[in-house]
C-alpha cells in the first residue's frame, strides 16, 4: 500500500514532496529542542542560580516557537497546495475519462456509482492524500526523532522506556485492520446510497405516481442505518484505541519514574534530563496516534482508488475513432452487409443492405424488438457492427471523425433530453456560436418560435429538469430546433411523436417536415400517417429487412407488411 502512494503521489511530486519534509523537519526540530530546554532550565539556570542564562533560555523558547509556527506555515501550505492541485487534476482526468467512454459503457454501469465515485471516493482519496501521505511521512520522523534524542540522552533508560513500544505497534495494527475492513464497507454502503438518491431523483414521477415514497425511504434508511452502524464501530474501536495507547505510554512514564528516579538517586542522570525524559515520552501518543489515524485514511484511499482506476483505466473504446474530416456531406447513406449483436450469439441486425438518396426520407418500420433503435445505435455509431459496414457519400464511418460524422446527423429521440437551462442554450447546444437570427430561424422551422414567443421569458425560459416545464411537444419542438441548428445533412429520428397525442403530434410532424426538407430523413416510427408521408418503407423484423419500396408498393404486395398495415387499421378501428 505504501509503495502505491510512494509512486502514485510521492515521486510525480517530489518537488513540493520535499520542500514540505524540510519544512516540516525544521518545525519539528524547533518542538523537539523543547525538552532539551527544560533539561537546560533545571540542571544549569535553577540548579546554578544563574539569571542571565536564564533569560538566555527565555528568549531560545521565544525563538523557537517563532521558527515552529513559520515553518509549520510553510509545511501546511504547501501540503494544502500539492493536495488540491492534485486533486483537481484527478477530477479532471476522471471527468475528462468519462466524456470519452462509449456509450455501451453507460449502458452498463449504474449511474449512481459514476457520482459516487465524485463525491464519497474522492472524499476518500482527498483524506488519504492531505492527512494520510503527510502524517505517515511526518510523524514517523518525528517518533524517530524522539526515540534518537532519548537513546542519545540515556540509552539504557531509554530502552528501558521503549520496552512498551512493541505493545503499542501491535495494539495500534490490530485495531487499524479492523477499522480499515470497516472503513471499506462504509464507503461501499455510502456508493450504494448515492446511487438510491439519484435513481429516487431520476425516477421522482414513477415513484409518486406508484406511492412507492415509502419504499424509496426505507431502501434509503436500511443503507444509511447499515453505514453508520458499521461506522460507529469503526469509531468505537478507535475509541478503544487511544486510551488504550495512553495507558501502554503512561507505564512508559512509570519506568522513568522508577528506573530514571533510581538513576538520578545513584548519581547517573541529572534532574532535568530525567524531566527531558519525561517531556518526550508524554510526547510519544501523538505521533504514533497520527500515524495511526493515517493509516486508516490511506486504507480508505486504496480502496477509494481501486475504484477510480476502475473508470480511469477503462479500456471500452470498443468504437474507435476514425482520422477523416468532412466539412460538407450530401447525406448519402449506406448499410452494406451489416450485422450485429450487443451479446455475443444474440443477433439483433442481420445482413442489412440499405442505401439512400441525399433528400430521401425513409420510414423504418416494424415490430418492438425488431432493431429499429439498433439501426440508429449503428449509424451514430454510439455501437460498430459486428460484420459490414456503413458509408457516409461513399466513405466509411468507421474512417471518419466520429465527431465529423455525429455532427452531420441531427438525432432526435423519442423523449428528448433538455438540459436545465434556458431555451437558447438549449438550441444553441448543438451550435454554441449560432447567432440569435440563426437560432430564431431553427426556431421557426422546428415549429417552435411561436410557443416560445409566448412565453413569458421567451427564449430565456428556464426549462426545468429534462425539459420538464414544457409539454411534450413543445420539448420535441425545442429538441428539433436543436438538431437542425447544426444544418445537418441527416435527420435521425426514434420514434419522435410516439409520446405525442394526434393534436400535438401533427404540430410536430409539421415541423420534421419542414426541417427536413433537402436532408435525408431516417424516420422510426409506428404512425401510419408518418410512413405515408415517406419516400421509402423498410420494413424490419428479426433483424432482418423483410420487405422494402413505398407503402403503396408494399401494400399491393400483399406480405408482411400489408398483413401488419392492415393489423394497425383494425387496431386503430377498434380503438375508435
Ligand atoms: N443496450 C442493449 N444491450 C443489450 N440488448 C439490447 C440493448 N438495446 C436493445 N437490446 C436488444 O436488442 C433488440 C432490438 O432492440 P431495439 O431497441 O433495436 O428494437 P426496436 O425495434 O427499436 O424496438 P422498439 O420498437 O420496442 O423500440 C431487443 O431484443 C433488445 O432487447
Amino acid at each position: 500500500m505504501l509503495t502505491f502512494y510512494w509512486r502514485k503521489f510521492i515521486v510525480p511530486h517530489w518537488l513540493p514532496a520535499l520542500t514540505a519534509v524540510v519544512s516540516f523537519i525544521v518545525a519539528s526540530a524547533a518542538g523537539l529542542a523543547a525538552p532539551l530546554v527544560v533539561k537546560l532550565l533545571i540542571d544549569d539556570a535553577l540548579s546554578g542560580a544563574n539569571l542571565a542564562f536564564l533569560h538566555f533560555i527565555t528568549a531560545g523558547i521565544v525563538l523557537l516557537y517563532l521558527i515552529r509556527g513559520l515553518f509549520s506555515y510553510f509545511y501546511g501550505y504547501i501540503m494544502a497546495k500539492a493536495g488540491n492541485k492534485m486533486l483537481a487534476r484527478l477530477r479532471e482526468d476522471m471527468f475528462s475519462k468519462l466524456q470519452s467512454l462509449d456509450y455501451a459503457y453507460f449502458m452498463k454501469t449504474p449511474s449512481g456509482d459514476l457520482i459516487s465515485l465524485f463525491t464519497n471516493d474522492l472524499l476518500f482519496i482527498q483524506q488519504a492524500v492531505t492527512v494520510g501521505i503527510p502524517d505517515v511521512i511526518v510523524e514517523s520522523l518525528n517518533l524517530l526523532a524522539i526515540m534518537a534524542i532519548m537513546i542519545y540522552f540515556d540509552w539504557e533508560l531509554a530502552m528501558v522506556t521503549f520496552a512498551t513500544l512493541p505493545f503499542i505497534i501491535v495494539a495500534i495494527s490490530f485495531f487499524n485492520n479492523k477499522i480499515g475492513r470497516l472503513g471499506a464497507l462504509v464507503e461501499h454502503t455510502l456508493a450504494k446510497v448515492t446511487s438510491i438518491v439519484q435513481q429516487s431523483l431520476v425516477s421522482v414521477m414513477v415513484v409518486q405516481s406508484y406511492v412507492r415514497e415509502d419504499y424509496e425511504y426505507q431502501k434509503f434508511s436500511d443503507k444509511i442505518q447499515q453505514a453508520a452502524g458499521d461506522l460507529l464501530k469503526a469509531q468505537r474501536l478507535s475509541a478503544i484505541l487511544m486510551p488504550l495507547v495512553e495507558f501502554l505510554a503512561a507505564i512508559g512514564l512509570t519506568i522513568i519514574v522508577w528506573y530514571g528516579g533510581r538513576e538520578v538517586i545513584n548519581g547517573d542522570l541529572s534532574i532535568g534530563g530525567m524531566f527531558a525524559f519525561l517531556v518526550y515520552i508524554i510526547n510519544v501518543p501523538m505521533p504514533i496516534r497520527k500515524i495511526s489515524q493515517a493509516l486508516t485514511h490511506l486504507k480508505l484511499g486504496a480502496v477509494a482508488w481501486e475504484r477510480i482506476s476502475g473508470l480511469l483505466d477503462e479500456q471500452t473504446p470498443v468504437v474507435v475513432d476514425g482520422y477523416r474530416e468532412m466539412p460538407e456531406a450530401k447525406g448519402q447513406v449506406e448499410f452494406r452487409n451489416v450485422s450485429f449483436a450487443y451479446q455475443e450469439g444474440k443477433p439483433v441486425l442481420d445482413n442489412i443492405n440499405i442505401i439512400t438518396q441525399p433528400g430521401e426520407v425513409i420510414a423504418i418500420v416494424g415490430p418492438s424488438g425488431a432493431g429499429k433503435s439498433s439501426f440508429a445505435n449503428l449509424l451514430l455509431r454510439f455501437y460498430d457492427p459486428e460484420s459490414g459496414d456503413i458509408y457516409l457519400d461513399g466513405v466509411n464511418i468507421k474512417d471518419l471523425k466520429i465527431s465529423a460524422l455525429r455532427r452531420h446527423i441531427g438525432f432526435i429521440q423519442q423523449e428528448p433530453i433538455l438540459f436545465n437551462t434556458s431555451i437558447l442554450e438549449n438550441i444553441r447546444y448543438g451550435r454554441p456560436v449560432a447567432t440569435m437570427s440563426q437560432v430564431e430561424a431553427a426556431a421557426s422551422l422546428a415549429n417552435a418560435y411561436d410557443f416560445i414567443m409566448e412565453l413569458p421569458q421567451g427564449y430565456d425560459t428556464v426549462v426545468g429538469e429534462l425539459g420538464g416545464r414544457l409539454s411534450g411537444g413543445q420539448r420535441q419542438r425545442v429538441a428539433i430546433a436543436r438538431a437542425i441548428i447544426t444544418e445537418p445533412a441527416i435527420l435521425l429520428l426514434d420514434e419522435p411523436t410516439a409520446a405525442l397525442d394526434a393534436h400535438t403530434e401533427k404540430q410536430v410532424m409539421a415541423a420534421i417536415r419542414q426541417a427536413g426538407a433537402g436532408r435525408t430523413t431516417f424516420i422510426i416510427t409506428h404512425r401510419m400517417s408518418t410512413i405515408m408521408a415517406s419516400d421509402r418503407v423498410v420494413y424490419l423484423t428479426g433483424g432482418r429487412v423483410v420487405e422494402t419500396g413505398t407503402h403503396q408498393e408494399l401494400v399491393s404486395k400483399g406480405g408482411l407488411y400489408a398483413r401488419a398495415v392492415e393489423l394497425a387499421e383494425l387496431k386503430t378501428r377498434i380503438n375508435e
